[in-house]
């Protein structure tokens, strides 16, 4: 095999070795209208620098379709800001943050965003694969989806080459943006176009079953954290 530096940045994964890093995205999606979905954004204070330009990348690509969208989708951040955006302390307490905010009923679908960097002991083997687990359970245990935003490096570097687009990086929060629409707008296909299920809710314990109506969310209701 090639080493590392006479490969193409691209073709990471070629002959089963490992190269620095992929500069650009190596997944392709069709055309995106984001317009019409509330994507809940829950980020991580560690490594806050790096968390922060992963939202970036969420932001630009969340927003791009097209000019209306921007306008509608900003206006909506404003009114839902509590919605959209929410820190939790590390990676470790995204899949409960993430929980709390798909039962809430007010997003078509979520994005993990945190970083975590080795250390000297085993904690971030324990809090990666946590994490890992913990957030693919709320995606099926609430049926909302939920975005695997956590980049899990050995050191500083790696997370710059994925967090960044300085220096042949690519920021990855662009993908996961890209892919919280992809899903959120499959979510809303299969339930005829409905934000919320009532079935799929009392499954998980929520809903009334006297009402055998089907509940879209209150604007009026008074909500706690989200
Ligand atoms: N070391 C990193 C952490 N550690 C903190 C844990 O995520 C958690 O907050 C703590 O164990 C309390 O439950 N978190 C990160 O997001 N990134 C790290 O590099
Ligand atoms: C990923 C971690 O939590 C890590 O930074 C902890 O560091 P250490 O293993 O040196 O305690």
């Amino acid at each position: 095999f090639a080493p590392a530096s006479h490969v193409a940045l691209s073709s990471r994964s070629k002959g089963g070795m490992t190269l620095e890093m992929a500069a650009e995205s190596e997944v392709s999606f069709d055309d995106l209208d984001g317009s019409a979905l509330q994507i809940g954004v829950l980020r991580t204070r560690w490594n806050d620098d790096h968390v922060t330009n992963l939202v970036d990348g969420i932001k630009v690509k969340h927003f791009y379709f097209s000019k209306e969208c921007c306008r509608r989708t900003q206006r909506v951040q404003s009114k839902r800001r509590k919605h959209l955006h929410q820190r939790s302390s590390g990676a470790y307490e995204l899949p409960f943050a993430a929980k709390l905010l798909a039962l809430s009923g007010t997003v078509d679908a979520i994005i993990c965003c945190g970083v975590l960097i080795k250390g000297e002991t085993l904690h971030f083997e324990y809090i990666s694969e946590a994490v890992t687990k913990g957030i693919m359970d709320v995606n099926l245990s609430t049926m909302t989806p939920v975005v695997y935003g956590v980049l899990n490096c050995l050191n500083e570097d790696q997370v710059k080459k994925r967090s960044s687009s300085d220096n042949g990086g690519h920021n990855h929060g662009e993908d996961w943006a890209k892919t919280a629409v992809e899903m959120a707008t499959m979510r809303r296909e299969a339930r005829g176009g409905k934000t919320k299920n009532l079935k799929e809710l009392q499954a998980m314990g929520f809903g009334s079953k006297e009402s055998g109506k089907e509940e879209e969310p209150s604007e009026k209701k008074e909500r706690i954290f989200f």
